[in-house]
Order: C-alpha cells, then sequence, then structure tokens
C-alpha cells in the first residue's frame, strides 16, 4: 500500500517529499481542483518520488477533460487523476476514453487515475463502482474514490470496510489498481490494511485533522511508518 499525499502549494511539497506519491492539487477548486502546470512541473525538478495530479471535478466535457490531462502529463505528472462529477455510463466512457488517450499517446508510461466519490448520491455523479469496469475497457490503470464534499464526512461514512474491500477486489479482478481517500484518519489505517487498495491519499489527516491547515512533514513520516 503506497501512501499519497496532497500538497497545495510548492511549500507544502516541500514538507510531503516522504510520500511514496506527491499529488498536486488546489483544494479551493474542489476535490479534485488542478492546480497550474508551473507548480506541477517546479514539484516535479525536486520531488524525486512519482508526482501525480489532479485536473479536477469535471462535468461531461471530454474535449476539456482530455486537453487538461494532456497538459499536466507535459507539466511532469506521473500519475493524471480526474474525478467525474457527473452521471451516466456513457458520458464516462467518453471522458475516461479521452482522457486515457490524451496521456497515453504520447506518455505510454504515465498512470491514469479514474475518481469517483463515495458521496456519489448526494453528489448527483456516477458510482465508482460503475467506473471502474468503464476505466479497465479504456487502459486507464487505477479507480479511485474519493469524497467530492469536503464537509469532514470520510469516505467510510458512505462506503463501509466490507464495500470498499469489494471494490478492490473487483479492481485487482479487472486489471486496474484501487486507490481510496476521503478524509482518512488514522484510526481508519487498520481497516484500509485489510482493505489492501495499491494506494491510500490523504491530506486533512497529514495537516493534524484540519484540511485547511498545513502539511506537516512530521505526520506524513508518521503516516508512512503506520502503513509500511
Ligand atoms: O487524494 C487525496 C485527497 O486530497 C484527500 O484529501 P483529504 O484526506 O483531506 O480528504
Amino acid at each position: 500500500m503506497q501512501l499519497l499525499v496532497s500538497p497545495s502549494s510548492i511549500s507544502e511539497a516541500h514538507s510531503s517529499v516522504a510520500a511514496d506519491i506527491i499529488d498536486v492539487k488546489k483544494p479551493s477548486e474542489g476535490s479534485l481542483g488542478a492546480n497550474f502546470p508551473w507548480v506541477i512541473r517546479e514539484i516535479k525538478s525536486f520531488a524525486n518520488k512519482p508526482v501525480s495530479a489532479a485536473i479536477g471535478d469535471f462535468p461531461h466535457k471530454p474535449g476539456g477533460a482530455a486537453l487538461a490531462a494532456y497538459g499536466a502529463a507535459c507539466a511532469g505528472a506521473d500519475y493524471v487523476k480526474i474525478g467525474l462529477a457527473f452521471s451516466g455510463k456513457d458520458k464516462a466512457r467518453e471522458v475516461i476514453e479521452a482522457v486515457t488517450k490524451a496521456v497515453k499517446d504520447e506518455f505510454p508510461e504515465k498512470f491514469v487515475v479514474i475518481a469517483g466519490y463515495s458521496d456519489y448520491e448526494r453528489m448527483g455523479s456516477i458510482s465508482p463502482f460503475e467506473i471502474a469496469p468503464l476505466a479497465a475497457a479504456c487502459g486507464a490503470d487505477y479507480a479511485m474514490v474519493d469524497t467530492g464534499i469536503k464537509d469532514g464526512r470520510s469516505t467510510f461514512s458512505f462506503m463501509d470496510e466490507t464495500t470498499l474491500a469489494r471494490f478492490t477486489k473487483q479492481n485487482r479482478e479487472l486489471g486496474i489498481g484501487t486507490a481510496l481517500a476521503g478524509s482518512l484518519v488514522f484510526a481508519d489505517i487498520d481497516a484500509l490494511k485489510r482493505i489492501n487498495p495499491e494506494i491510500i491519499g490523504v491530506r486533512g489527516m497529514v495537516c493534524g485533522g484540519d484540511r485547511n491547515a498545513t502539511i506537516r512533514e512530521d505526520l506524513v513520516k508518521t503516516a508512512l511508518a503506520r502503513i509500511h
């Protein structure tokens, strides 16, 4: 299980470099808010770790999503991550296909992460369980779960351990990896180890509980020690 930490700035990225994956995002623009390409590029230049970049909580805009994904890959992201903030399987397939092609045609070694929301019912968006087979069929690499609305309620409030284990197993059978996130706390780590996804993604946990605070290097190291 790898630890992905989501800094919102270059200075926070310096505090996150112990993590397995540095996930560049802009939380003020949403759960998977995109940061600037020059921020991704600079973090990539010193991180010495794989860099992930969120490109946004997208509506059904395959062209915009593909161009954002290509931009993130060109800026140096090793993982390109999109959130699907709309409903409908056919529309989801169009966006996933477009994003995967935009990254893989030029950068076949890079990873595409398709995120759905554990709170998809209140978001009115597609379920992560519906996303995963589409992601696998389109050649993406990971299906992810995060919370869409960051009001402190965790992914475990919407999907229990059994459901998340079923999601992870389904993805493994489909040949893709699983990334789990969404207001995870230290007390969730034992359950996460039992679920055993490839990646867990955190921000609030390593900010001391408040995702609007600043990432603390000591908490990144504590999280890593608990996970590995
Ligand atoms: O990709 C991971 C997210 O940034 C998680 O943020 P959070 O732990 O504050 O919900």
